[in-house]
């Protein structure tokens, strides 16, 4: 028997100086199952001094769901340990409902933490879930993102996440704690077989396929994809950013790895168009395939342009125009606008009055032109503050080179 197996606890521990050492105040995510209920146990061992706080999400989606949550409370506070439940109300939200239920979860803690101000929330996924969700990804031909591993994100409010059990097998921890006699709740829905990850689950005990081993590969390819992230941000350093478009320059982007190729290309056409989600993988390789044979090409409603030795991607000026037109505020999530009177509004310039606000002095090409904000009074063109400054028209883009180095670092 090794050492962690004997007690899985030093491997926690260890993890857990790790990724927390300087953080005074974490919380941890109960579910009231074996992994996170080792997990709540230990972070009580190792607090020394830190404030820790549990807390369960309670999804309302089976009749014991209160019950198993009322036990993660008792068991928290005989641990001495500030405990919270948090009750999902279940909109109306459509599709896969595990899904919604585990946006919802995160969603909840996230908000919990902030309001408790823990700088971090800590999560039970094991060796057993990182090597079911490697085998689940591959299956599904994910690319090198979705294989990684993650101990360690931050959200979009700047909460942490962290993982500090991936190093430590599910059983180790069930016998763990079988051994203090510390009682858990097993979900119902780990026996069914509906789920790509049970049929997973029980394929990997039924050939004995080496947990840790898979879950050493997908820490692997977590630092592969840490050092492409930085190659990314090195490569996109390069871009100019200038009215809302954005310049690459040729020749380090066709030198570039073609993983780092499709990142700026996907980054930058985020960045461009605001998109909450990547364009779907086809369109991407199209678009790559286009710009490497020297074409014009549109992904997602942003326009690429290879010409000489640059590379310019801007708004389609046919997705600007059928962006609604604003009073004022935002528009086509690109562009923060102040200074409207009552009865003006803003929307894209079109090609039809391109030619009385002379843009070619600004610079702008003539798609980039089309594409950009002007003020209208009904159907009369009233400024193009992108063209021509317009007092008391304020214009701001909503994204800067930071957030074109978040998106590069986020694919
Ligand atoms: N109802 C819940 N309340 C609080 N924390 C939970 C809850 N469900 C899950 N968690 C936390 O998330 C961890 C992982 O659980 P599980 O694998 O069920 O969640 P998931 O978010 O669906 O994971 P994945 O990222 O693998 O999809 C648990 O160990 C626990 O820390």
């Amino acid at each position: 028997m090794t050492l962690a197996a004997a007690d899985p606890a030093f491997r926690i521990h260890a993890a857990l100086d790790r990724l927390a050492a300087d953080m005074p105040a974490l919380g941890v995510a109960v579910s009231g199952g074996g992994d996170s209920m080792a997990l709540m146990h230990m972070v009580a061992d190792w607090a020394r001094g830190r404030r820790i706080m549990v807390a369960t999400v309670d999804h309302g989606l089976r009749p014991e769901s209160a019950d198993e949550a009322r036990q993660v409370g008792r068991a928290a506070r005989a641990l001495g340990l500030p405990y919270a439940t948090l009750l999902w109300q279940r909109g109306t939200e459509a599709g896969n409902l595990m899904a919604s239920a585990r946006d919802a979860r995160l969603r909840l803690l996230s908000g919990w933490a902030q309001r408790n101000g823990l700088s971090a929330v800590l999560l039970g996924h094991t060796a057993d879930d990182q090597a079911e969700t490697l085998l689940m990804r591959l299956g599904r031909g994910s690319g090198i993102d979705g294989l990684a591993s993650m101990a360690e994100w931050r959200d979009a409010f700047g909460i942490r996440w962290l993982r500090p059990m991936l190093g430590a097998g599910r059983q180790d921890l069930r016998d763990w704690l079988a051994a203090r006699g510390i009682g858990w709740t097993d979900d119902p829905s780990n026996e069914n077989e509906d789920f790509d990850r049970i049929r997973i689950r029980k394929a990997i005990a039924a050939t004995g396929l080496d947990v840790a081993a898979l879950a050493r590969a997908a820490g692997h390819i977590g630092e592969a994809r840490d050092a492409l992230s930085h190659y990314a941000a090195h490569a996109a350093r390069d871009a100019v950013i200038r009215n809302g478009s954005l310049t690459l320059p040729r020749r380090p982007y066709q030198d570039a790895p073609a993983e780092i190729r499709r990142r700026l290309i996907v980054a930058a056409c985020r960045w461009i168009t605001g998109a909450d989600y990547p364009p779907r993988r086809n369109t991407v390789l199209h678009a790559l395939n286009a710009i490497a044979t020297g074409h014009r090409v549109t992904l997602d409603g942003a326009l690429i342009e290879p010409a000489g030795d640059r590379i310019r991607l801007f708004r389609e000026a046919a997705a600007a125009l059928r962006a609604p037109g604003s009073p004022g505020g935002t528009w086509d999530n690109r562009w923060k606008i102040s200074g409207l009177k009552p009865g003006q509004h803003v929307a894209a310039l079109g090609m039809g009055e391109m030619a009385r606000v002379k843009w070619r002095l600004s610079g702008l090409g003539r798609d980039e032109a089309a594409a950009s904000p002007a003020v209208w009074e009904g159907d009369r063109l009233v400024a193009a503050p992108l063209i021509r400054a317009a007092a008391p028209y304020d214009l701001r883009p909503l994204r800067g080179a930071a957030d074109f180095h978040r998106l590069v670092m986020a694919h």
